[in-house]
């Protein structure tokens, strides 16, 4: 008897016979809570938790291909600002005194586990040097996060984010990503000379409609919890698409319940008796 495989069993099955080829995502790289952000000041979003659809489909498994898509992350600004050492501290754990310019672009595949879901960020180095922004700048297109960098310690650097940001954005439909600036060398500045510099930054990331963080790659302060932020945005902005795109209608993977989603109400046999989702 021939047995036909409805596609989400197929998903599944696919699914399940690549979760043990893939090693588990480390620890730190395990997010069942909504991160926060650096200062209120300058915040893409207020909130303790993720969208209640977010919650409820990974709460079911009900995550489509959310779980084997790969969201594209573009880091630009100005050469020397500290961008390949802000993606090497993160991916790597190293810091390198020594300045080795970018050629072009280089990119790195960072996985995640987001409230119980595996994710993957794929972090793209650019070039800050003239003469590769050609190169470079072919690679912006479909970024879900845009992330603009200056160095805190060269307030030159800031000034320039602003047409880093619109070279990334012509790329990009109006709206489709999220806007990062990062004040980088954090561990350069301090007291009075650091507070200045940062509000004029969260003045530019709000002209920008960006969320601000201040870092450093040299002593790591703030880079885990940033990519965290970054990864927690990018996936529930993929897993609402995956909800919008899918129609309403995401049937369970395995065996579980289907869940309908009639305009913003949620309806699953269980989901009165649903105690609060521990999963973020
Ligand atoms: N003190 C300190 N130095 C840093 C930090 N981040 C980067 N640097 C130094 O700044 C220099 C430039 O860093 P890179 O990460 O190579 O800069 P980049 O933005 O990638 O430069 P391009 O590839 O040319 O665009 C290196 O000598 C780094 O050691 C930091 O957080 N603190
Ligand atoms: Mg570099």
């Amino acid at each position: 008897m021939v047995s036909c495989l409805t596609e989400t069993d197929w998903i599944w099955r696919m699914k399940s016979s690549l979760m043990h080829l893939i090693p588990p995502v480390s620890r730190d790289r395990i997010i069942s809570h909504f991160p926060k952000w650096y200062t209120p000041e300058a915040c893409l979003q207020f909130k303790d938790h993720f969208h209640a659809l977010v919650r409820s489909a990974c709460q079911q498994h009900n995550t489509g291909t959310v779980g084997l898509k790969i969201s594209k992350v573009v880091v630009v600004g100005d050469l020397y600002v500290g961008k390949t050492s802000l993606i090497n501290r993160f991916c790597k754990d190293i810091f390198d005194r020594d300045y080795k310019a970018t050629i072009g672009v280089d990119f790195e595949i960072e996985r995640f586990e987001i409230a119980g879901v595996p994710y993957n960020l794929q972090i793209w180095d650019t070039a800050g040097q003239e003469k590769f922004k050609c190169i470079a700048s072919a690679y912006y297109r479909g970024a879900e996060v845009i992330i603009t960098v200056f160095d805190l310690a060269d307030i030159q650097t800031l000034d320039h984010t602003k047409q880093w940001l619109e070279d990334a954005l012509r790329e990009n439909e109006p709206g489709s990503s999220f806007i990062f600036l990062v004040g980088t060398k954090k561990d350069l500045v301090s007291g009075a000379a650091c507070e200045r510099t940062e509000l004029d930054a969260i003045r530019f990331a709000n002209e920008m409609k960006a969320e601000y963080w201040s870092v450093s790659a040299k002593t790591g302060e703030n880079v885990k919890e940033f990519f965290s932020r970054v990864a927690a945005l990018a996936f529930e902005q993929s897993m609402l698409k995956e909800l919008e795109k899918s129609n309403g209608r995401m049937v369970q993977i395995g065996a579980g319940n289907l869940i309908k989603i009639e305009g913003n109400s949620l309806e699953t046999p269980e989901s009165n008796s649903q105690a609060s989702l521990n999963c973020c």
